[in-house]
């Protein structure tokens, strides 16, 4: 024999409260959304209909309760047996059980949201001319239907549903509580929602209010002032019809964390679904705080979220499709206020330039990079050198800079946030755009050699020079080159760099980890840094005449240890060490001793 199910309603009251809503606050809004579709299903048939919703909260209804009133359609006997004791059972789906358009509500669980803050509901209804029906249903899942008197029905068609408070609830009950949640959910509704007397419906949203294009901007503008509490840099109009959505994004005035990028203000069918919506926009339009109203897109359940299928996909894409149609008509007609607009947000154009080559060349033409000739951006360095020479790192940059600079040797400081991806990338838009990461050895390749008569004259002083950097690894080498001021400059090649770091986590590691970065290491003689001395400074000059070995040895590895600091070099123990016994060696020789 067939059966049906039991259901305990205690249980699915108590995971609606703790497993679906997220606050009981939800109530209002239920109580709303029933309302305002049965208003819609009866001005289908009366289009001249009143559309009125009118909350009393205990403080006006004096007995504890609190009603709400609608000028809806109503319910006949038989739909109150069907529709008000079947949970799950909806009369706003179509006959192949899809939520009708029409309506806000489909699942047939709204008015159970009730019990979060009732023991106790109360329907009271007419459908047309029929006879009133008072459904009343208790929290413990058993409920009652009967028949008003003749003479003490409704006047009007419409319902009205009392709730009777639950203990510890009335903060939900409060004059001013109901008012702020009917204002939350429902200023947008275009019916009149009052709560006693005081109208909560603020009218269409400011979006689709008529007017010139510029009054519409300001009244958006105030909008954003008023509901998400800042002035927008701009504002966005948004439409894509297949979701029946409209709307406008507000473009953040100030820089925001990708990761903790507020959410988005959503309508449905001008009721608002959440203040916090994910997924509506692509990740990367982290910059834009949107207000929506859809009449397509599907809500979760607890109506707290937007439910995430195709139609939400495709609408995501056509919203990133107008926010980078904005930037890049912003380009075009004010680049004042792109440049500004790079300055705030430039991290989240940059991530999305990686994946996206609109937005690649809207930051090669507009955003401003450090290089060693000054502020360009990179389609301005490409026009004025060519070739765009980059260094990777902050560090690297800092190195090089000025003595490239002296070589003729234009370099872009790529080491900020993906700069140096997005150089990489840059070929994608176009086969002329060529690009060379620097490596600090080819520098050396720039300084001139010196006359072999010098050079031979040089031997001894290079030999012992040689002599006192040997336990550090580094070469020494004398070139002549500009700047004249600077005495000599540490070059360390990508590969020694490597090395070096290989070398350093080597002596840390376990036998076995040692092993394993030995693999690592490259076969053949290891490419050594080199400390470049330059022969056109004057102090290098009488270093290099100097006679006494041990003088020379203080003196060389004191240059050694500037050039590593003013290139940011990263000081191990032995240079440290270093540092320390040619700074107090030469101090010793520079004070005369006392007798
Ligand atoms: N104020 C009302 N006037 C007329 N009918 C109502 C009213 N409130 C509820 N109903 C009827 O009761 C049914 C069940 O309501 P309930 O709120 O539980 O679900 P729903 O609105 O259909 O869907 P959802 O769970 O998405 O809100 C509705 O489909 C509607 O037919």
């Amino acid at each position: 024999m067939d059966r049906t199910f039991q259901v305990d309603l205690r249980g699915v009251v108590d995971l609606l409260s703790h497993h679906l809503y997220g606050s009981p606050r939800v109530f209002v809004r239920e109580l709303l959304q029933n309302a305002v579709d049965a208003i819609t299903a009866r001005r289908a048939v009366e289009p001249d209909a009143p559309a009125v919703v009118r909350f009393e909260p205990p403080a006006l209804t004096g007995d504890g309760t609190l009603r709400v009133h609608d000028s809806g359609i109503g319910l006949t006997e038989a739909q109150v047996h069907e529709l008000l004791a079947t949970i799950g059972r909806s009369s706003k789906r179509d006959e192949l059980g899809f939520a009708r358009h029409e309506f806000l509500g489909q699942f047939g669980i709204g008015l159970l949201s009730c019990f979060l803050v009732a023991d106790e509901i109360r329907v009271t209804t007419r459908r047309g001319d029929d006879r009133t029906v008072l459904w009343t249903g208790y929290a413990d899942g058993r409920y009652a239907v009967e028949l008003a008197a003749p003479d003490a029905g409704r006047s009007e068609p419409g319902t009205t549903v009392t709730l009777v408070p639950r203990r510890d609830t009335d903060r939900w009950f409060g004059m001013p509580t109901v008012t702020e949640l009917a204002r939350l959910f429902g200023s947008l509704l275009p019916v009149d929602v009052r709560v006693g007397d005081v109208s909560t419906t603020t009218g269409p949203p400011p979006w689709t209010v008529g007017g010139s294009p510029a009054a519409r901007h300001r009244a958006l503008i105030s909008y954003a002032q008023e509901t998400l509490g800042f002035t927008p840099f701009d504002v966005v109009p948004l439409s894509v019809p297949e979701a029946g959505l409209t709307g406008a994004a507000f473009v953040l005035p100030v820089p925001v964390n990708p990761a903790a990028r507020a959410g988005h203000r959503v309508y449905l069918k001008r009721m608002l679904l959440t203040e916090a919506a994910d997924g509506l926009l692509p990740d990367w339009a982290f910059f834009a705080q949107c207000v929506v109203d859809a009449s397509e897109l599907r809500p979760t359940a607890s109506r707290e979220a937007l439910y995430e299928d195709g139609l939400l996909e495709a609408t995501r894409e056509a919203l990133g499709d107008q926010l980078r149609g904005w930037l890049v008509r912003l380009a075009g007609s004010d680049p004042n206020r792109l440049a500004e607009f790079l300055r705030v947000h430039h991290l989240g154009v940059k991530a999305l330039a990686l994946h996206d080559d609109e937005m690649l060349r809207l930051v090669d033409e507009w955003w401003p990079m450090e290089t060693n000739t000054g502020q360009l951006t990179l389609a301005e360095f490409r026009q004025r050198h060519g070739l765009i020479r980059y260094a990777a790192s902050v560090d690297e940059f800092r190195q090089l800079a000025a003595v490239a600079a002296a070589q003729d040797l234009p370099v872009v400081n790529a080491g900020y946030t993906y700069d140096a991806e997005l150089i990489e990338r840059l070929p994608a838009l176009g086969r002329d755009v060529l690009i060379e990461r620097l490596e600090p050895s080819d520098l050396t390749t720039r300084f001139d050699t010196l006359d072999p008569a010098v050079e031979l004259a040089l031997r001894p002083f290079v030999t012992a020079a040689q002599r006192s950097l040997d336990r550090l690894g580094c070469e020494v080498v004398v070139r002549a080159y500009d700047p004249a001021s600077l005495p000599a400059l540490y070059l360390v090649s990508r590969a020694a760099a490597f090395q070096d770091q290989l070398e350093t986590t080597r002596e840390k590691a376990d036998e076995l980890w040692a092993g394993v970065l030995q693999a690592f290491a490259a076969s053949g003689p290891p490419e050594r840094p080199q400390l470049v001395l330059n022969h056109r400074n004057p102090l290098v000059r009488r270093v290099t005449t100097l006679g006494d070995p041990d003088l020379v040895g203080l003196a060389v590895e004191a240059l050694y240890g500037q050039a590593l600091l003013l290139g940011h070099h990263p000081i191990r123990p032995a240079d440290a060490a270093l540092l320390n016994s040619s700074f107090l060696g030469l101090l010793g020789r520079a004070v005369p001793e006392q007798e």
